[in-house]
């Protein structure tokens, strides 16, 4: 009797596990074969078309190939050489007198030197599948399938789609998870919508102006620390690389704005997340599951993950104890992980709070940081733009700080800072999920597909913006947006549609502050250090970042 029994407890321990294993093999291959074989053929039926993906790794191998060619067609060693005359040749010329007897000479021979055309160094598959495919190509990147879109009307037709379900890609939640945990910037649907509504008002425009002071004051701390470097260095300028100090300036800046300036752990925070964002873009292959992987990349992912979410827990914790009088961002989020909590249970309050600061954290330093960099480079590289918004800030602000007042009238700073975000957006794409088959004009998207919007292409698409595109000219911005493009959803470095960025008052008020400062204490040249490189690291920043020469007026 016995072992009759233990007969069918094996019996059925068998066919559970049998059953099990069917199922995940069904699982494996339904997500592996069948669902991007029925995308992209629902797509080819449409007449869309694109690289043929390979079995699990789609069409990276392709991307690989593809890099390497264009990287083989220009030598790094004749790269860095080139780049390096450039540069000198760029400070230089900045100071001597050819430079004023010879303006257009200097100004031409500058754009061929430092090309602003990088998408296509950075991105040249897409650019080579534009090219082959049209403006409109499905490739995969490893087993996630892409509609790679540059078609304006198509964009203008999804910036107008309100609905939740073109939302978030859920790959993006594992793949971009530990930097930005389930926040709204990788959330979609439920959580996105409390979220965000939680968060935004404290980005409306009216709270954002109030920060215009703590901004100063931020500011104007990194900018005694440039004054005792040009001190010590002797001969009234230096050479800094401006890129940490600016890191640090705008991880001060969103500290004290949203989180309340008793935030004292967020230096370590703010280098924590930078060593993760560096360690994820290195080790990322496309491949899902990738991540779960135990590569020594991934477990220094996850170390790192781990020490940042009790970093922030910890300050967290410490800031309720201590209770707070400010409505603070910090505050709202944590009001609203008690309200989410009582009713849902998809995450818990701990994981709603820390993945929401991580989220601002990072989304509100980082892209904010890179745009003054960029800016900076090239108002040292126009120096006759670096003089004309000089003269309009000192105009505006006389010897005094900048305020909310004055900074909406500094008009050439703003169209200097739209060219900046048009020919170097920090982030580089839209990306959505069709959570069910949506249609744009005459294509049908079938459900579960994932939507890319290259946003440099866009921007510096010649048959859009006219044949300048690649060229730095802020003065197409003078009667704004609608002035500068045909199709003003052709400039969108904040994003578009329901989900824009969240910040972008707070970001554009922050870049005014830090450059009207700048330029209203130093002058400022490229340093024969500097190497025009940008690089993709889940944002587009320069490669060896930005050093510059910096005199004292
Ligand atoms: C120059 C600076 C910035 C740039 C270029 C930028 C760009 C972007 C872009 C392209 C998106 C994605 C939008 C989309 O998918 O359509 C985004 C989302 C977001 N950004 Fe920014 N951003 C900047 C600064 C900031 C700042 C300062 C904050 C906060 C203080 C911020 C908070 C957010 C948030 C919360 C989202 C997610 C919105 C959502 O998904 O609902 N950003 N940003």
């Amino acid at each position: 009797m016995e072992a009759e029994q233990m007969m069918m407890v094996v019996k059925i321990t068998f066919s559970v596990i049998s059953t099990g294993f069917l199922a995940l093999l069904f699982h494996l291959y339904n997500v592996l074969v069948l669902k991007p074989k029925r995308h992209i053929s629902h797509l080819q039926n449409q007449g869309i078309r694109g690289p043929p993906p390979s079995f699990m790794v789609g069409n990276i191998p392709e991307i690989k190939r593809i890099r390497q060619e264009n990287h083989q067609s220009a030598p790094p060693a004749q790269q860095q050489s080139q780049s390096q005359s450039r540069s000198n040749f760029a400070a230089v010329i900045a100071h001597d007198w050819f430079s004023n007897v010879f303006p257009h000479l200097q100004r031409s021979n500058f754009d061929a030197i430092i090309a602003h055309d990088w998408p296509s160094n950075v991105f040249p598959h897409l650019q080579k599948w534009r090219d082959t495919y049209g403006p409109v190509f499905v490739y995969s990147s490893g087993n996630i399938q892409f509609l790679c879109i540059s078609d304006i009307e198509l964009v203008k037709e999804i910036s107008l789609y309100t609905s939740l379900n073109l939302g978030k890609p859920s790959y993006l939640s594992k793949d971009r998870g530990p930097l930005l945990g389930q926040g709204i910037l990788t959330s979609s649907g439920q959580i996105w919508s409390h979220q965000r509504n939680i968060i935004a008002p404290q980005f409306y425009l009216d709270k954002v102006k109030k920060m215009v002071h703590l901004m100063v004051e931020a500011t104007i701390s990194t900018l005694k620390s440039w004054e005792s470097r040009i001190e010590s260095q002797g001969g009234g300028v230096a050479d800094i690389k401006i890129d940490d100090d600016l890191r640090s300036l705008s991880g001060d800046v969103i500290s004290r704005a949203c989180f309340g300036s008793s935030y004292c752990k967020g230096e370590e925070i703010f280098s924590n997340l930078r060593t993760l964002q560096k360690t994820m873009s290195k080790g990322y292959i496309g491949i899902p599951g990738s991540r779960y992987m135990p590569t020594k990349n991934n477990r220094e992912i996850w170390k790192l993950e781990k020490e940042i979410d009790s970093m922030i827990l910890e300050v967290v914790n410490q800031r309720i104890e201590q209770g707070s009088q400010d409505k603070d961002l910090l505050q709202m989020i944590v009001e609203g992980a008690e309200s989410y909590g009582i009713s849902s249970n998809l995450i818990s309050r701990d994981k709603f709070i820390v993945d929401n600061c991580k989220n601002i954290y990072f989304a509100g330093h980082e892209t904010t940081a890179i745009t003054a960099s960029w800016c900076l480079m090239l108002l040292s590289a126009y120096p006759e733009w670096q003089d004309r918004v000089r003269a309009e800030v000192l105009e505006i602000c006389k010897q005094g700080f900048p305020d909310a007042n004055m900074l909406r009238r500094m008009k050439t700073l703003t169209m200097v800072i739209q060219e900046t975000l048009r020919l170097y957006p920090p982030a580089v794409f839209v990306i959505r999920q069709a959570l069910e088959d949506i249609k744009f004009k005459d294509i049908v998207i079938p459900g579960g597909m994932n939507v890319q919007i290259p946003i440099p292409a866009l921007q510096q698409n010649t048959d859009l913006w006219g044949s300048d595109a690649h060229i730095f000219n802020p003065e197409r911005f003078s009667n704004g947006i609608n002035g500068a493009c045909k199709f003003p959803q052709a400039y969108i470095p904040f994003g578009t549609g329901s989900r824009t960025c969240l910040g972008q008052n707070f970001a554009m008020i922050e870049l005014k502050v830090i450059l009207s400062l700048i330029l209203s204490k130093f002058s400022f040249s490229l340093s024969p250090a500097y190497y025009h490189m940008p690089a993709f690291r889940l944002v587009v920043e320069p490669d060896h970042g930005v050093c510059l020469q910096i005199r004292k007026l």
